[in-house]
């Protein structure tokens, strides 16, 4: 299973997560919406039963205050009838007097007094009222009846004579009254028209001064009491109210005598206390008993018929009139408030329906504009990615800039912008990148690459043309030694130096370029043989003044291999190799120097390349042999060691010596293998000479550049291994120069090396430049005297001084110091009189066979 798939994240698309979005936010409000509705039936739900528990205690309430009232009008209406009934009297005495007056006005002198009052009373006479009860009287100031309509007889009598003795009182009272004052009431006893009964009667009376006449009339105050009740009851069994009319008034006797229900007077001439509900409650019983009980009045259910006829529970109020021993009552029906309370939950429920109905309108109609709006803008946006997305491609394809007139949208402007950065920095990247891969970081030249690319250009545009281009191939001189004794930061310094020289010397159109190491090229442009030649030696003469680097100043040379092409070469890796090869000569030639390329050059290039073949196969068929020169011991002249030196027994060649082939085998990394075998090979023939009893202390073994190496301390510990030999019977030979290439890794090696035993001497020393306390970091214990200084002892003095400093050097270190190249007497002289302690040189003895160095030192023991 791959992993990195299981790890790549889910994208989406811009559009499709705007309308994944949309629709979430959709299903939110539906979800919300469907939340926030069925949370508001639930509210309407509590409402409607709120409000039916309101609306019956309403109910309730209005019925109760309906009944309270009723009682107090009735009460009310009793307190005033004595009042309303004296006012009714005198309004009635003042009509009476206003007739007679008018009478009397309009009659006077045209009629008699006495015609005139029978004239008043007759028009008097036959008035009535208070349901037939009221009449008008008249009498004189001295008592006669003159008017008496309930008895016409006693008119013209004296009161005396006319009425028993209660009326003669009642008379007197009046009389007396009118006596004094011109109008008032009077109350007293009077007989019923049945004569059977006397009740307290109220009278009004006034005097009509014409004819002193006492005017009057009057009403029993029970009776008339009685009949206000009577209309008031006629008036309370009018009413009705609520729904349908359906509420109306009852009143009853507490003995069930009915005097009102539902429109009807009864005046309690109907009797309906056994009356029986659905239930089996005896309604009126229940109510009276209710009222009776209560005097604030109370609520009582039952089952009433309704005017349409059907039953139905009735919840009423009854409050009891104990003055009259009746009760009140009113109700309603609960059905009908049911019902109510049902129109009144319905017509919220679709009010509130339609509220969410005509939201809902808003809401899709204010969605489907959005929703189109989207759409547009969707698909505005869509076109806008889809250009975006091909100019993007386009840009990304070609590391153009995306065009902002073409792009619409501010946040894809924004991505543009960072786009067009981006490929800003792309193009500078790949610049910079295509710079560094074409240039040299030391010293910012063309590089190999480069000067590939430039060769490959020349020769395609240099068809046809009479005239050569020249590459000059320059290595400098000795660079490495310069390098390996100041440190790389100096060579780096050099190798700028000398690229600004140059490229100062150098017209513009001409191209130096840096190979890697101490090698720089010049490529020139068409010119002649001599010309190139003329800038060759310019070059040589830039580096003839000196470089100036840290404290130091010093000369460098240089060698240059000039290759013209077309004409030497057809393509550019022939055009360097040619160069090359050029160089190789011109350093073989001594150095300082430039060598044109010809094609013998080629053949010498293609023998080292057999010569490498030939050096494979040697290693093969065992065609090295080592050759041993001796080390004598100065003061004594016996042979203290030897050097192994190799030799190749090439089968054409015949013997060749190691500057033949061991430069090579160094370049090609054929040296590790030959050093092994030579290694293995001088410790074999110590084992042997052991054996054979010669007692030859040490064996030095060159020990090259490429030899130095981590895994060259496993191979010799291996080597000692599988060796008879002691380890301290070899020493390694290292050149200063091999040992400065890499200080760090030389002293790592040497230190195991000399750990296993193994004895270490610097070969050829005083030709670097190596420091006493630099040398004091090596496991060294022998200096070899560079055969240089030895050469040249008897006629130079500065060899004679280097040479004793060595050797006291040597002393100071505690290392043994040998002089190799010792080939004359003076030259041995001198080098004993310097108590130089070991000597090497033809003077002793050439490199030898192993067998003939047997006999050498069987000589030299003996
Ligand atoms: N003119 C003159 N020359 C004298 C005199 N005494 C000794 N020589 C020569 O000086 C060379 C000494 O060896 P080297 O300096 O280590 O220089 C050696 C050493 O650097 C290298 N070489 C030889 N054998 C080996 C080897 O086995 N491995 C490696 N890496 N290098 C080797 O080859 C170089 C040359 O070796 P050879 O040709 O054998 O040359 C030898 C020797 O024949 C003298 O009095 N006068």
């Amino acid at each position: 299973m791959n992993n990195s798939r299981l790890r790549q994240p889910i994208t989406f698309s811009v559009v499709g997560y705007f309308l994944a979005t949309i629709a979430v936010f959709i299903l939110a409000c539906g979800f919300i919406g469907y939340l926030w509705i069925s949370n508001q039936y639930q509210y309407l739900e509590r409402d409607g039963e709120h409000f039916a528990q309101e609306y019956l205690a309403l109910q309730k309430q209005e019925i109760e205050a309906r009944v309270h009232s009723i009682k107090h009008y009735l009460q009310s209406e009793n307190k005033l009838a004595n009042n309303k009934l004296k006012t009714e009297l005198q309004q009635r005495v003042d009509q009476a007097y206003q007739i007679a007056e008018s009478i009397y006005l309009s009659q006077q002198g045209k009629n008699s007094d006495a015609d005139i009052k029978n004239m008043i009373y007759a028009a008097l006479r036959d008035l009535r009222f208070n349901q037939d009860r009221g009449y008008y009287f008249i009498y004189t100031l001295d008592g006669v009846v003159n008017l008496y309509p309930p008895d016409p007889s006693l008119e013209t009598k004296h009161y005396t004579d006319a009425f028993p003795q209660e009326g003669q009182d009642s008379i007197r009272q009046i009389i007396t009254l009118l006596h004094n004052q011109q109008e008032g009431f009077v109350s007293y006893q009077w007989l019923l028209p049945d004569g059977k009964k006397s009740l307290n009667k109220y009278s009004y009376l006034r005097l009509f001064k014409p004819y002193n006449l006492v005017i009057g009339t009057g009403d029993y105050l029970e009776l008339y009491e009685k009949q206000l009740k009577d209309e008031v009851y006629q008036r309370i069994a009018n009413i009705s109210f609520g729904p349908d009319k359906e509420g109306y008034y009852f009143i009853n006797s507490y003995d069930g005598d009915l005097y009102v229900t539902n429109g009807e007077y009864h005046a309690g001439q109907k009797n309906i206390w056994d009356t029986v509900d659905a239930r089996g409650t005896k309604v009126v019983q229940e109510n009276s008993r209710l009222a009776q009980q209560h005097p604030e009045g109370t609520f009582s259910t039952y089952v009433w018929e309704k005017n349409s006829g059907e039953e139905s529970e009735k919840v009423s109020f009854i409050l009891g009139v104990d003055e009259w021993k009746i009760f009140i009552g009113t109700g309603f029906y609960t059905d009908t408030v049911k019902n109510k309370i049902a129109l009144h939950v319905d017509a919220r429920k679709k009010e509130f329906e339609q509220g969410v109905f005509d939201t809902l309108k808003i809401i899709l109609v204010t969605m489907a504009i959005i929703g189109f709006l989207l759409y547009f803008m969707m698909r505005k946006l869509s076109q806008n990615l889809k250009v975006f997305r091909s100019n993007l491609e386009r840009s990304v394809d070609t590391l153009t800039h995306l065009n902002p007139e073409e792009i619409h949208f501010n946040e894809f402007r924004l991505v543009s912008d960072s786009v067009n950065k981006m490929i800003s920095g792309l193009n500078q990247r790949s610049a910079e990148l295509r710079h560094s891969t074409l240039h040299d970081h030391l010293t910012a030249l063309p590089n190999r690459r480069y000067v590939w690319q430039q060769l490959k250009e020349m020769l395609d545009r240099s068809q046809g043309q009479p005239l050569n281009a020249a590459l000059m191939f320059i290595d400098l001189d000795h660079f490495k030694e310069i390098n390996d004794t100041l440190g790389h930061s100096a060579g780096d310094e050099l190798l700028r130096q000398v690229s600004e020289r140059f490229t100062q010397v150098l017209r513009s159109d001409d191209l130096v370029a840096r190979l890697g190491g101490d090698e720089f090229t010049v490529i020139t442009g068409l010119l002649r043989d001599d010309e190139a030649e003329t800038i060759a030696r310019k070059l040589l003469g830039e580096l003839q003044r000196p470089f100036e680097i840290q404290t130091h100043a010093f000369r460098i040379t240089a060698s240059i291999g000039i290759c013209l092409f077309p004409k030497d070469a057809s393509t550019p890796d022939m055009i360097l190799r040619n160069g090359d090869s050029a160089m190789y000569q011109a350093k073989r030639n001594g150095r300082n120097g430039f060598c044109f390329y010809d094609s013998s050059m080629t053949e010498a290039a293609s023998k080292r390349f057999n010569l490498l073949e030939q050096l494979n196969q040697a290693l093969k068929n065992d065609q090295f042999e080592l050759y041993y020169q001796p080390q004598v011991n100065t003061e004594t002249g016996r042979i203290v060691a030897a050097e192994a030196l190799i030799r190749w027994n090439h089968p054409e060649r015949g013997l060749l010596a190691p500057d033949q082939f061991i430069p090579y085998a160094e370049e090609s990394g054929l040296i590790a293998p030959i050093g092994r075998w030579v290694i293995e090979q001088a410790l074999r023939d110590i084992s042997r000479w052991h054996a054979m009893g010669y007692t030859l202390p040490k064996v030095a073994v060159n020990f090259s550049t490429q030899q130095i190496s981590d895994l060259i301390v496993a191979e010799v510990a291996e080597i000692l291994q599988c060796s008879d030999a002691d380890a301290s019977s070899i020493e390694f030979e290292i050149t200063e120069s091999a040992l400065m290439e890499n200080p760090e890794l030389s002293r790592k090696v040497l230190q195991a090396l000399h750990q296993m035993g193994i004895s270490l001497s610097i070969d050829d020393f005083g030709q670097g430049y190596s420091s006493l306390s630099y040398l004091k970091q090596f496991p060294i214990s022998k200096l070899k005297i560079d055969r240089a200084f030895i050469r040249d002892l008897e006629v130079d003095e500065n060899d004679r001084a280097i040479t004793r400093a060595i050797i006291a050097l040597g002393k100071s270190l505690k290392m043994t110091v040998i002089a190799e190249g010792v080939e004359t007497e003076n030259q041995l002289q001198f080098l004993k009189e310097e108590q130089c302690e070991e000597l090497q040189g033809y003077l002793f003895s050439r490199p030898v066979p192993e067998e003939e160095f047997r006999r050498l030192m069987e000589k030299s023991s003996g």
